[in-house]
Parts: structure tokens; sequence; C-alpha cells
């Protein structure tokens, strides 16, 4: 199958607690240019790995894995709300391989997403519409995580799922590197919070939706400002992932265990799950190559902030190849 890769980070500080002027002109190139690749590989498919904020899934029944059948934006973050393109055959094929592939996924026709998916499909796309798309979630923040390996598992048989699929199809992994954004976490919230992480967190009504992301863009700009009791980015860490992901080297990132994760990169640093899936189904296809990889730590957004494209080595000829950004 025709097949491309666009990893990138996600931040809803996008537009609310911008950096400067030249930052952000610089990253708006960069997902310009994204688009612009999409635009010429024209996806007929776009399969995108994502996390969730406790917008969609909720303690109430959490998997691990979650593969949508059917899929609706709940606009957090000023995104806009309504139902994404799914491509529901596609969903079950998918869904029905990988588990006949032993890997364990529930499966939804009503799956809620948030900035985490939405985001990278507006990075790319013109609205939530504009192509047809299998959401995967991948559970990056609701403690206990399994361990990161059976993410590349996940992202493996997914690419074996599709391999006799003849459409052109993108593979999207939506996550941060390092990061430590302000996510509660059920072992240290306090009970108000806890509540949140329940079902009771589903379709909070408007003013507790703003409350809670005014606390977060309060949070990023006391970060920025270099206020104590925040986890430092580390992009000595995110090198390390962008260049085992760029070499194929997935054993650098999948034998460590979680803690290895938080300790190097932040309680959201797991959110790189999502990438390590994509990359895995890309690498199902053949050996790959990154053709551009862009980097930068950006602390007014929470985020290690990266975008990389891949194709497989033989279609790097044909490709448009850029190579720009801060490549650390
Ligand atoms: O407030 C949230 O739910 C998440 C915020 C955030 C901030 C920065 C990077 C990310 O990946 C996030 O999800
Ligand atoms: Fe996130």
């Amino acid at each position: 199958m025709p097949v491309a890769l666009v990893a990138t980070s996600h931040s809803p500080l996008i537009g609310l607690n911008d950096p400067t002027t030249e930052i952000r002109d610089e990253v708006r190139g960069v997902l310009d240019d994204a688009r612009a690749f999409v635009r010429d590989f024209d996806p007929e498919l776009v399969v995108m790995f994502a996390p969730d904020h406790y917008n969609g899934f909720f303690y109430d029944m959490m998997p691990p894995f979650c593969i949508g059948a059917s899929a609706h934006s709940v606009g957090d973050y000023g995104l806009p709300t309504g139902d994404l393109s799914v491509d529901k055959a596609a969903a079950y094929d998918i869904g029905a391989s990988v588990l006949a592939q032993g890997v364990d996924l529930a499966i939804s026709e009503d799956m809620q997403v948030d900035h985490g998916f939405v985001q990278p499909l507006l990075f790319l796309f013109d609205t939530l519409q504009s192509v047809p798309i299998v959401p995967i979630f991948i559970n990056c923040v609701a403690s206990p995580l399994g361990p990161a390996r059976r993410s590349m598992d996940l992202g493996s048989a997914v690419g074996a799922a599709l391999a006799d699929d003849d459409r052109r199809i993108l593979l999207v992994g939506s996550g941060g590197l390092s990061h430590d954004p302000p996510v509660p976490r059920m072992e240290d919230a306090a009970p108000e919070v806890i509540e949140r992480l329940l079902l009771r967190g589903r379709n909070p009504s408007t003013e507790q939706r703003a409350t809670r992301e005014e606390k977060t863009v309060k949070a990023a700009r006391a970060y920025a400002a270099g206020e104590a009791g925040y986890r430092e980015l580390n992009p000595e860490w995110d090198k390390l992932v962008l260049d085992a992901l760029s070499s194929g080297d997935f054993a650098r990132i999948v034998d460590h265990d979680n803690d290895w994760f938080v300790r190097e990169g932040g309680h959201s640093s797991h959110e790189i799950r999502t990438w390590i899936a994509a990359y895995a189904a890309l690498s199902g296809q053949g050996p790959y190559q990154v053709q551009s990889r862009y980097y930068r730590p950006i602390k007014e957004w929470f985020a290690g902030f990266s975008t990389t494209i891949a194709t497989p080595a033989s279609a790097l000829a044909h490709a448009r190849v850029s190579n720009k950004g801060v490549v650390r």
C-alpha cells in the first residue's frame, strides 16, 4: 500500500499562550510544509494514533487501546465540535485483524475525542470531515499503563492489517516528547478532581470546561515565566527518542520501564506511545526514511514540540524533502 507518516506534538495552548512571533511563525511554517506534503500525498485514509486527556475516556472504563468506529470532537480549548468522517468498515476490519494478531483493543461506536486527535487533523486538513479516518486511542495518562512495547505491538498489528489495502494511507501519531502539563492523576488528585476523572467528567458545562482550561493557560504562563514547581523539558531525551524513531531502533525506547519515561520526559511523555505505534505501523511496510524533522522546546506550549514526516525508503526519490527548524 502507498503509505506515509506524519508524527506531531499537539498543544492546546497554541493560540492561547504563544511564544514569540518568530517561533510561532517557525512552527506555522513547519506545519504548513507538513500540510503541503499531505496534500501532495493525497491520502484516501488516515489512521491516527492519539491520546485523550479526560475528555472522552474516563475511569468508568479505561481501555489501554480503543479503535473508533464513529467519533465526535468534544470541542475542548475552542476547537470545533462535530463528527469525524470515520471509515467504519475500515475500523472494524482493522480492529478484527489486530485482535486476531493477539493485541487486545476495545471498539467504540461513540468515541469522544479531544485536542489529541483534533489538532493534528486540523494541522493537516481543512475540517474534521476532510478525509476518511480511523482514530485509534492509546491511553497515555490514566495509570496503570502497560509497557510502552505494547504500543509498538499495536502499531505493528495495525500495519499488518493495512498491508493489503491499496489505498494511499497516512499514518499519524499525535503527542508530545518531554512534557508535563497539569493533566490530573488519580494517584494524587483532590477529591473534586477525582470526580472529574470518573464518568461524571463527561459533558462538562461550558463554565466547568472554561475554568479547567483557564487553569492550564495560567499554569503555562507561570511555567514560561520560570516559576518553580514545574518539570523542565528535556531536549536531550527528546533527541534520543527522535534519533531512535528515525533509525527504526525501537528497542532504545520501548525496552525501558514506565518510570524511565516519567523520570526523563515527565508524565505526559507517555504520549510518545502514539508515535511509537505510528512508526511501528510504517516499519511493517519495509525500511523507512525520515524526510523532515523539526524540534524545539516551547515552554509556552508546555511541550518539547516536534513534527516529523517519514515515508518508505523506496518512496524517497519521489517525495518532497524539507529539513527545517532546529534539529538538536
Ligand atoms: O489540558 C490538557 O488536557 C492538556 C494540555 C496539554 C498541554 C501541552 C501539551 C499537551 O500534549 C497537552 O495535552
Ligand atoms: Fe497531550
